[in-house]
């Protein structure tokens, strides 16, 4: 039997395999079949995910994170797994504090207090940084640099900024009323069918801003859709916000960032070309889901056996009594 999880960090769900616990490891094929079926919001297992997290072993690392996204395509980071694979590897190991190897970088990762009764916290690295062109990659846009810039090809008024973090994120702050507006779906399936100025894709942000060091973020990712959080997305969007809005953020100071799913803090910290941020949420596992080992390489989960944590009921009387309800209602 091997052991699939169920997590989430701010309700952006995913499954989540070890593959050292295998007998034999799933190729990047098979595990591509499989992120995709399990993902499925119609057919998939529990009402399907937003991808998979895909722990490995790592040289110089407790272990190796890499991410699927629910339609197979391959994410550089995920901020909102990387909690939920930080507490899995830090309960299998018993330590509180350690590195993860991701994609492109070796992140920290850390152990918080809970947020409530019932609910983990985690604390983990966003990093490297880079607003260059190549790094996204953007292009037919007009300039190298998009910071708080207006690109009439995308919008005629919205005020954009792009950050690989290092995953792709193209933000803008916006009214509360367009959070739910239809504009943020559309420049989402733009930007993430074949198109010239994002070629491989962008997470896209909306965030207004509630307060100082205060914000709400809805995203549209790149490979998914609408999540109902990005962990990257909230770090990138409060890069920009203290770069963009120094009458409410700095560096150095808690952000809140209020979402969909949930809340998260954020803290940006570093100056110029190495920027870095902190991102602190839930950590959540709700089901333990046992499939034989050969019907996992086969992308198949019929017959599984699935167990409930207990978690999900704690997390949602946490979410209960967080503000902005009619916000999310609204979406
Ligand atoms: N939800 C994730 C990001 C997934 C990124 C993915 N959509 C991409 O860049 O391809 C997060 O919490 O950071």
């Amino acid at each position: 039997m091997a052991e699939l999880r169920r997590v989430h960090g701010s309700e952006n769900t995913f499954f989540l395999l070890d593959q050292t616990t295998l007998e034999h490891q799933l190729s990047r094929a098979e595990l591509v079949t499989l992120t995709k079926r399990l993902s499925s919001r119609e057919t998939g297992l529990l009402g399907g995910a937003d991808g998979m997290l895909i722990v490995d072993d790592a040289a110089g690392a407790v272990g190796r994170m890499t991410v699927i996204n629910a339609d197979g395509s391959l994410a550089k980071m995920c901020g909102n797994g990387l909690r939920t694979v930080a507490r899995y590897l830090s309960e299998k190991t018993g330590q509180q504090q350690f590195t993860v190897q991701t994609e492109e970088a070796a992140l920290r990762v850390r152990h918080v207090a809970d947020f409530a009764a019932g609910v983990p916290g985690f604390s983990v690295e966003i990093s490297p940084v880079s607003f260059a062109s190549s790094a996204l990659p953007f292009a037919a846009l007009g300039t190298d640099k998009i910071v708080d810039q207006v690109l009439p090809a995308l919008d005629p008024a919205l005020r954009f900024t792009a950050v690989a973090v290092p995953n792709p994120h193209l933000i803008a702050f916006v009214s509360e009323a367009e959070l739910n507006g239809e504009k943020i779906g559309a420049l989402g399936k733009k930007l993430n069918a074949p198109n010239p100025y994002f070629p491989e894709g962008v997470n896209v942000t909306f965030a207004a801003i509630e307060g100082a060091h205060t914000l709400f973020a809805r995203t549209y990712e790149r490979g998914v859709g609408f999540t109902n959080a990005c962990g990257t997305g909230m770090a990138a969007t409060s890069l920009a916000f203290v770069l963009t809005h120094p009458e409410a953020a700095a560096l150095d100071q808690l952000n809140t960032v209020y979402n969909p799913g949930g809340v998260v803090q954020t803290n940006v910290h570093g100056s110029g070309a190495d920027y870095w941020i902190e991102l602190i949420g839930n950590a959540t596992t709700t089901h333990l889901i046992d499939v034989p080992e050969t019907a996992l390489h086969q992308g198949r989960f019929g017959g599984a056996q699935i167990a409930e944590t207990g978690e999900e009921a704690a997390y949602q009387r946490f979410v209960a009594t967080l503000p902005y309800r009619d916000v999310i209602a609204a979406i």
